[in-house]
């Protein structure tokens, strides 16, 4: 059987330089840890807000390194510098609107500011790439909303069957 692989990009001007401890990635690390049942393997890079190191990072965690699933996490604001949602665009053939949708929609609950987020998510070849906010607690929030449809999403670009801690987040899978 072919190992599961899981790509974790943070993308931080300042966690990049070592200014501060890239929190955000360390917790799409362990939410994802809780969910998921079965054995994975991490791809986990830092890199700063630049547009070509973000394409270049994404394209070799889905092309070389055959990631089933990248999580991102910073950049998607409005200010000058971020540019992860564009990055995201450019490197994808399809793109998953629904999940940057949910994610503001229920983000919302917890900051007025959630609207501020243009995360989004998309297909490159056979790797789904969903986007979330820089802030750590913003981790949880978002994947516990969306995840429940990864497994599914996966399954459709004909990738690894993810199981999942059930106590913890339910998968779903409609039947044929
Ligand atoms: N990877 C991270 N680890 C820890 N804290 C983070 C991380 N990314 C963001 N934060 C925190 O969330 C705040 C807002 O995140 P945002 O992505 O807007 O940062 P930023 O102002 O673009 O700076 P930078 O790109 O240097 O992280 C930051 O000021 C920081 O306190
Ligand atoms: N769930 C959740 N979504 C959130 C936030 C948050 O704290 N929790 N922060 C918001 C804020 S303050 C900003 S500026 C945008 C963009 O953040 P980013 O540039 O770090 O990606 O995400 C928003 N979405």
């Amino acid at each position: 059987m072919s190992q599961i692989k899981i790509g974790i990009l943070t993308i931080s001007d300042r966690a990049s330089a070592g200014i501060y401890e890239d929190l955000s990635g360390k917790a799409i690390i362990q939410v994802l840890s809780e969910y998921l049942s079965c054995e994975w393997e991490r791809v986990y890079k830092v890199i700063p807000d630049e547009q070509p190191l973000i394409e270049a990072a994404l394209e070799h965690m889905a092309d070389h390194d055959e990631c089933c699933l990248i999580v991102t996490t910073g950049g998607t604001g409005p200010a000058i510098r971020d540019v992860t949602p564009e990055a995201t665009e450019a490197v994808c053939s399809k793109m998953m609107p629904g999940f940057g949708e949910l994610m503001r929609q229920v983000s919302l609950k917890y900051v007025p500011t959630a609207i501020l987020s243009r995360q989004t998510a998309g297909i490159r070849g056979r790797s789904l790439i969903i986007n979330l906010p820089g802030k750590p607690k913003s981790i949880r929030e978002c994947l516990d909303a969306v995840f429940p449809a990864v497994p599914y999403c996966i399954d459709l670009l004909e990738g690894p069957f993810l199981t999942c801690n059930e106590e913890v987040i339910k998968p779903f899978r409609p039947k044929s």
